[in-house]
Parts: structure tokens; C-alpha cells; sequence
């Protein structure tokens, strides 16, 4: 099916400090995030916290030149078997043209450092760590808040400590690669697929290629903007919701002669099971339990499985009721 531009819910943060739940705009931008989620599960956040200048800073500082690095470099970047996607990823079969570096707790300056020291080592990488963990930290403010407000209008209790021990956020910077002279004018360079973790937050850079599949099938393509980043729901948040939640298919297409870079902050269940609290179920009200209770980790693999390969809803095939 054809991608059209623009139609995605727009919403405004700049009248909400996700410092003070409550105050302010919140209530009103909280219902508009709900809305958004039940029905798109997704949105364009107007969100000048990270300020156009610390996001051009963030890409011309820190993403090119990490990029720009040798291979075996960037294969510092590795967490171990046991977690194949938290590190580098590269030349890898079905993502042609496509990198990318990720930073676990990225929104954590320690973090950052490790990773800096790791990537640029004996350099003074002091403006690189202050650049990605002010941006990463950013992100992290707005998920927060958007997290709270699905909490808030779902009507479940918000228990702050266990909230923020039950998740950890992944920072990931990507780079695609333009069509090469043997390719077609446009080309898919990541696949159609909904993520598995809880909310993830896009900030796209200069060239477009962010495109999210509406409930009727159409593709829309999200044009960046520089105040703008794009908040979707992954199948962790369906699941908890009780799939009041959608968690939108996406893919990443690019054309034109311009590489492409992103910058993503997942939030990540740190619990090993996913489960809808029971203020979810409701079998009189038409809200039976519609996932059975799942360990996080095992689907992240039934995902990358020959066996999950061939569903498109893998959430359900897993574990729908
Ligand atoms: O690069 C992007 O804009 C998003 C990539 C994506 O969907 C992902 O990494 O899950
Ligand atoms: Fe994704």
C-alpha cells in the first residue's frame, strides 16, 4: 500500500513540565495521549525540552562521528551472547546499509562514559558524554511522563519506585545507508515489525524514512521535524494494557542521497513477566484477559525465531487468549 504524510495525532508538550505530574497542561496533553495510543498507538510530540540546537548537537557531535569510526571499533559495543541487541549491530542478513550503536541505561551518565571510553578511548570525549546523555536524558523525561499518564488513564495505581525499578531504557543510534546505485529509487531498510518493549521515543534527524501503519493498512510517513519526536506504544505496554494500547507496525524506508540517522530511547520491562493488572480485566465489561502472562525475554526470542517469523502478530500468536 502507498505512504501518505502527515496524518499522525500531533500532540503539544510544551505546556507540560514533566517535573509536576498534574500541573499545568497535563490533564488536558494526558487524554490526548490516551486517544492517541487506543487508537494510532502513536504520535508527533511538539517537545522543545530537547532543544533544536542540543539535537543538531547530538547528530553533527556524537552520531556521524561514531559511525565514522572503524568497524572493530564499534564492535566494542557489546553486552555478550546472552544479549545480542543491546550492542552494535551491523552487516547483519536483511538489514542492508543498516547500523547501529546502543547505550543500555543511556539516559544515566556513567553509562555514557563507559560507552564513551569505550569508543574513544585516551580522547577527551567529555562534550560526546555530556551531548548523548543530555539528549537521552531529555527523551527519558518525556517517557516518563507519557508512561505516567497511561498509568493515570488507565486508572491503575501509580506506585513511583516500583514503576522506575520495573523498567531500564536502552539509547540507540542508527544510521541507514541512501539506495545504491543497484537499488530501487526507494528502499525498505528495516522491516514492517511492532516493537516488543514498553514505549519507544523517535527523534529523527533531517531525512525522513519513519513510517507507521495506520489500523486501516496505510502507511504513513512521519516527516522529521526539529522539535518533534515521535512517542509509540511496543507490545510490553499492549500486553500490560490489556491491549487497550496499540502497538503500531513500522518501517524504516529511505530514498533520496542523503544517509539517514536516528536516535531512540526504549523503555525496557526489567521484570521478567508481563502481566495486565487485574484493574485491566474485566469479563462483565467486555475486557476479558487477552494475554496469557509471558516472560519478556522468551518473546524477545520467539520474535527473532523461524517460528514467530511467520506470524505478523507475534504478541498473539505467543500468548493471546
Ligand atoms: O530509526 C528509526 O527511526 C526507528 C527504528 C526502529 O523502528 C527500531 O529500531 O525499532
Ligand atoms: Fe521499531
Amino acid at each position: 500500500m502507498g505512504t501518505e504524510a502527515g496524518e499522525l495525532p500531533r500532540i503539544d508538550f510544551s505546556g507540560v513540565d514533566t517535573s509536576a505530574p498534574g500541573t499545568g497542561r497535563w490533564d488536558a496533553v494526558s487524554a490526548e495521549v490516551m486517544d492517541a495510543l487506543a487508537t494510532f498507538g502513536c504520535f508527533d510530540a511538539h517537545y522543545p525540552a530537547l532543544a533544536p540546537a542540543q539535537r543538531a548537537a547530538l547528530f553533527d557531535g556524537a552520531v556521524r562521528p561514531l559511525f565514522a569510526l572503524p568497524a572493530d571499533a564499534k564492535r566494542r559495543n557489546h553486552y555478550g551472547p546472552s544479549k545480542p541487541l543491546h550492542g552494535y549491530l551491523g552487516g547483519l542478513p536483511g538489514l542492508h546499509a543498516y547500523e547501529s550503536l546502543a547505550v543500555v541505561d543511556g539516559p544515566e551518565p556513567g553509562a555514557v562514559q563507559a560507552f564513551a571510553d569505550l569508543m574513544f578511548p585516551a580522547a577527551d570525549n567529555a562534550a560526546f558524554c555530556e551531548i548523548v546523555h543530555g539528549a537521552a536524558a531529555r527523551m527519558a523525561e518525556l517517557e516518563w511522563a507519557v508512561r505516567r499518564m497511561v498509568r493515570e488513564g488507565l486508572g491503575v495505581a501509580v506506585d513511583e519506585a516500583e514503576a522506575q525499578s520495573a523498567l531500564w531504557h536502552l539509547f540507540r543510534m542508527s544510521e541507514y545507508g541512501a539506495p545504491t546505485a543497484d537499488e530501487r529509487a526507494t528502499e525498505v531498510r528495516f522491516r514492517s515489525h511492532q516493537d516488543t518493549n514498553w514505549l519507544s521515543v523517535v527523534c529523527q534527524h533531517e531525512v525522513e524514512g519513519l513510517e507507521m501503519q495506520a489500523r486501516d493498512g496505510r502507511w504513513v510517513l512521519v516527516r522529521p521535524s526539529p522539535a518533534s519526536l515521535v512517542v509509540m506504544a511496543g507490545n510490553a505496554l499492549r500486553a500490560w494494557s490489556n491491549d487497550r494500547v496499540h502497538a503500531p507496525f513500522h518501517r524504516i524506508s529511505v530514498g533520496g542521497d542523503a544517509t539517514r540517522y536516528s536516535a531512540i530511547l526504549f523503555s525496557v520491562p526489567g521484570g521478567p513477566t508481563i502481566r495486565a493488572p487485574d484493574e485491566l480485566v474485566d469479563e462483565a465489561g467486555g475486557h476479558p484477559r487477552r494475554f496469557r502472562d509471558y516472560d519478556y525475554d522468551e518473546f524477545v526470542r520467539f520474535c527473532v525465531s523461524e517460528e514467530g517469523a511467520r506470524h505478523e502478530d507475534k504478541l498473539k500468536a505467543y500468548c493471546g487468549v
